[in-house]
Formats: structure tokens, C-alpha cells, sequence
């Protein structure tokens, strides 16, 4: 659908309405009465969260492309269906190519203080080259006080689906120095930076430099501790045995062309992800669901 069709199919007067940047991405802006959100269909990406009386708990990279068919840096990226870099021995692009997909709205409706949105993507031409066509995914985003986002995939196939997913959710943070992760304690995590060699947490995340870790076998929900921003930020999950923690820190950030110089200090990705050991085998017909429940409160 255009920009047009959109309007005329889904706007909502004063709740739920659409525009497009002048690189031609068309993004969903969204006001209910508990929050705002911004929604982009390259990637059904969700730029931007923030419930009334919060500031945004999503952040943004002032860099990003917002360019056809490329990554956005920021927001919660899609990751399917490979997660980081593909291991099968082909090549493709970093977190696969769900994220660089224009995806399809297929369903809104507000309900009491609560927007809930479907977006949808089949195999395309760019999947296919990469040998994926038969699968379907849909995205249910739930805007409210609290965002709640569940991803699932359908095999289509007659043979199983192999897949990796992630929703790589960068939280705002007033300063990343003084954020800690609480959930983990006693999770193995295979370390990125120290040539994935697997480690045990031990009593909660403390971030105080480059971290790239892949925590594998565990469903906890992650409270992350925002001190210097006096807030919690909680993140429930379902149908996840992963859970990724990044942040570049200033001695990687170069290496991200999209993002300011001083944006690590403003992000922490806690990512809700089936990756690795957690990879998931989806027989043919079956469908797998993964979900995230998102919520804030000042401390
Ligand atoms: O630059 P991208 O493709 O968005 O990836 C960012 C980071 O995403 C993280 O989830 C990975 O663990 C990192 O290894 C990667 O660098």
C-alpha cells in the first residue's frame, strides 16, 4: 500500500496517522492517551516509545540513514533469520534481512488506552536470492502504558525452518556508565569480545566497558537500571532462550559510521533473541511465537 492507501485504510483521527520522510520511508505516528510511538514498515521498526509523563524509552541514533534498504540505527531492529553475523557458510546481512524489508500493515484498532498494530512480511525477492521462501512472519506491536511486541513465524515449507530471531531493542539510558542489568545471575554467556568464550554471570551486569554478550538458555525477565535517569526499565519475555546485551562503548562506537560520536552513552541493548544454542527448528506447518513485554516506573 502508498502512503494514500494507508490513510485510507488504517488512519485513526487523532490517534493513529501516517507520513513519509523524504528518502520515501512511510512511518505510522502514533498518540494514544497512555503513550506515543513512531513505527516505521522498513523493518516494522519501532523508532520511538514513550509513555505520557516518561521521557522516550527507546532511542534513536541522530545518524541513521532512514534510506531504502538500509539498517536503522536505534529503535528495536528485527533480527530473522539469522542473528549478528550468517554461520551457515553463505553470506547475507548483518541480522539477516527482516530488518531491511518494507513490511505490510495488515491490521489496526484502538482499544480502551491501547493501539494494536499487525505488520507482515512474506518471502520477497531479496529472501529468496538468500534461499528463504517459504515462511511468514507477523509482527503484533501493542502500544500502550506498557509496549508489547511478539513476533512469530509460520513455516511454510515441507522442510524444517532453521531460523536465529531478535528483537535488539536499544533502551535509553541517561548514561550507560551507571546502568546494570538485573536477571542474568548465574546465566552462561558466550563473550563476543573475548573470542566467544563462555563465561557465568555473576550478580548483576555492570556496564563498564565494550560488551557483546550472548547469554544462551534463559527466559528470565531483565530489569534494566537506569540510575543516573532514576528509572527501571523491565522487560518480560515468552517464547526467547536468549537474551544479547551490547553496547559499543567509546573504544567501538567508531566502527558504526551511523552513530554520533557520544551515542553509546545514551543506549543499552538488552535483546530479546533465540540465537546459537537457542536456534530454533520449526517443523513444516508449524508456527513459533516469540514476545516481549516492556515496562517503565521511576525509582
Ligand atoms: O551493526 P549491527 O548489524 O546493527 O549490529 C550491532 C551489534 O548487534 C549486537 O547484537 C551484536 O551482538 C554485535 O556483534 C553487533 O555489532
Amino acid at each position: 500500500m502508498d502512503l494514500a492507501q494507508l490513510v485510507e485504510h488504517f488512519a485513526i483521527p487523532g490517534v493513529l496517522a501516517f507520513n513519509q520522510t523524504p528518502t520515501g520511508l512511510i512511518y505510522a505516528s502514533i498518540t494514544t492517551p497512555a503513550a506515543s510511538a513512531t513505527i516505521y514498515l522498513l523493518g516494522a521498526h519501532v523508532a520511538h516509545w514513550q509513555p505520557v509523563g516518561e521521557r522516550p524509552v527507546i532511542f534513536l541514533g541522530h545518524k541513521s540513514d532512514f534510506a531504502p534498504g538500509k539498517p536503522i540505527r536505534g529503535g528495536v531492529p528485527l533480527a530473522f533469520p539469522w542473528f549478528a553475523t550468517r554461520h551457515d557458510g553463505k553470506t547475507g546481512p548483518s541480522h539477516g534481512f527482516a530488518r531491511i524489508q518494507p513490511w505490510t500493515l495488515a491490521f489496526a484498532a484502538l482499544t480502551g488506552d491501547e493501539l494494536h498494530l499487525t505488520f507482515t512480511l512474506g518471502p520477497t525477492q531479496m529472501s529468496r536470492d538468500l534461499g528463504f521462501d517459504n515462511f511468514r512472519l507477523a509482527y503484533k506491536v501493542t502500544v500502550g502504558r506498557t509496549l508489547t511486541l511478539q513476533l512469530t513465524v509460520a513455516n511454510e515449507a515441507s522442510t524444517p525452518l532453521v531460523f536465529e530471531e531478535a528483537m535488539h531493542t536499544y533502551y535509553a539510558m541517561a548514561d550507560v556508565r551507571e546502568a546494570t542489568i538485573t536477571g542474568l545471575d548465574g546465566v552462561t554467556y558466550l563473550d563476543k569480545n573475548d573470542h566467544f568464550a563462555p563465561k557465568v554471570q555473576h550478580g548483576p551486569v555492570i556496564m563498564a566497558g565494550m560488551t557483546d554478550r550472548v547469554y544462551q538458555n534463559t527466559a528470565a525477565t531483565c530489569v534494566l537500571h537506569d540510575a543516573a535517569g532514576k528509572r527501571r526499565i523491565t522487560v518480560e519475555k515468552t517464547g526467547s532462550n536468549t537474551t544479547v546485551v551490547w553496547n559499543p562503548w567509546d573504544n567501538g562506537s567508531s566502527a558504526f559510521t551511523d552513530l554520533e560520536p557520544t551515542e553509546w552513552r545514551e543506549f543499552l541493548c538488552c535483546e530479546t533473541v533465540n540465537a546459537g544454542v537457542n536456534t530454533i527448528t520449526l517443523a513444516p506447518g508449524a508456527v513459533h511465537s516469540m514476545q516481549a513485554h516492556i515496562s517503565v516506573e521511576k525509582v
